[in-house]
């Protein structure tokens, strides 16, 4: 079952950020304007010391130990890659990226047949809103859950573009292949059995959120996307082609935007991960930001284990020196915690942290 709440949640009005954009209000809403002035400093966009690591997959599948170790490394320094020679052709990419964008330049009317319920994760509008107070995002997101079946919800898979359906079946098929060869390589960098994640997860869940962010007059004042930490396994993440650069994940105390590869895939360890590596492997915090004149759009695809198994740090990685840091719990119902509360930062994952004076 995908977990759906049915709390009685009151958001107030939202207003579609693409239509203020057309209408180009003097001032940006008051809604959707942020105190930022605790937010840690941006990197500037040209330091390319602290541009996130590159893997190689077809290096990874030949089983190269300097791209075992590279990999082992982005995942313990970064949570972040951008990964090369992915192996989904090409074609397939540019598709999702193409009908993501035709959906999103529909009128408001056809896309508003598939909304989003407030406090819901599914359909189209602005996703994780529970109360009349919170700020918004700037940003458009349709999302679908995609694998297995049973959390589909078929009355929001779009009828238009009439090519949307099954693009998204051809994509969502080729990203849960990278997934589970992903899992199979992290899991030879951490020195486990390479089948031991597609083992554990079942008939993992998948999930896809196309994001996007219209131009921004004030972008020093709005967010396109909340600080959080995204509560999969593993995240693949799709940038459009000709977007401006908006993803920024937090090192130390700094953001720092991810520049985009032509023809790469943006990878990142979610918090289920985290908890099965005991914290050697971070889910990082990560934003996104808007630009005054440029449009972004994203795709992301959201990989996890079934709702059914029950899960906490694997006994491999726990030790005197690696104390557990995590208890078990059922992934159903942090699937259920992680859609009932805002994003905010990596908070969500106090949900299973075993609290220590030492834990961070
Ligand atoms: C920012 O994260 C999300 O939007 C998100 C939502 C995923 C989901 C759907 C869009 C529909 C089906 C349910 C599901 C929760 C998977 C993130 O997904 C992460 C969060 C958890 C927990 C997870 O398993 O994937
Ligand atoms: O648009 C982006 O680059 C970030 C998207 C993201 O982090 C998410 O959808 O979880
Ligand atoms: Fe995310």
């Amino acid at each position: 079952m995908a977990p759906v709440p049915s709390l009685p949640i009151k958001v107030g009005h939202i207003d579609d950020v693409q239509e203020l954009r057309k209408a180009k209000p003097a001032t940006v809403p008051e809604r959707f304007i942020r105190d930022m002035a605790d937010s840690p400093k941006v990197v500037p966009n040209l330091s390319s010391s602290l541009d996130i690591p590159i893997i190689d997959l077809s290096k990874l599948m030949k089983t190269d130990k300097d791209e075992v170790m590279q990999l082992k490394t982005a995942c313990e320094e970064w949570g972040f890659f951008q990964v090369l020679n992915h192996g989904i052709d090409l074609n397939v990419v540019e598709d999702i990226e193409n009908v993501a964008k035709d959906f999103f330049m529909l009128p408001l009317q056809e896309k508003q047949k598939y909304p989003m319920a407030p406090g819901t994760v599914q359909g189209y509008g602005q996703a994780f809103v529970f109360s009349e107070n919170q700020k918004l995002d700037w940003c458009n997101k349709f999302a679908l859950g995609v694998e297995p079946p049973c959390i589909r919800n078929p009355k929001l898979w779009p009828s238009k573009p009439v090519n949307f359906r099954e693009t998204l079946e051809i994509y969502s098929r080729e990203v849960r292949k990278l997934c589970k060869t992903l899992l199979k390589y992290i899991a030879v960098s951490l020195g486990l059995k390479g089948d031991v994640f597609e083992e554990m997860f079942g008939v993992a869940v998948q999930a896809v959120r196309m994001n996007y962010y219209p131009p921004c007059s004030r972008p020093d004042l709005v967010l396109g996307l909340s600080p959080h930490s995204d509560g999969s396994a593993l995240t693949v993440l799709q940038q459009g082609k000709d977007s401006s650069v908006g993803l920024q994940i937090l090192k130390g105390q700094t953001w720092v935007p991810v520049q985009p590869i032509p023809n790469a895939l943006v990878i990142n360890i979610g918090d289920t991960l985290e908890v099965l590596t005991n914290g050697k492997y971070k889910s990082v915090e990560h934003r996104a930001v808007t630009h005054k004149e440029r449009d972004r759009l994203s795709i992301v695809t959201f990989y996890a284990p079934s709702y059914d198994i029950e899960l906490g740090p694997m006994a491999e990685l726990v030790d005197e020196k690696n104390p557990c840091r995590y208890r078990r719990y059922n992934h159903g119902e942090y699937s259920k915690h992680y859609v009932t509360n805002k994003l905010q930062g990596k908070r969500t994952l106090d949900f299973a942290k075993i609290q220590s004076k030492t834990s961070n």
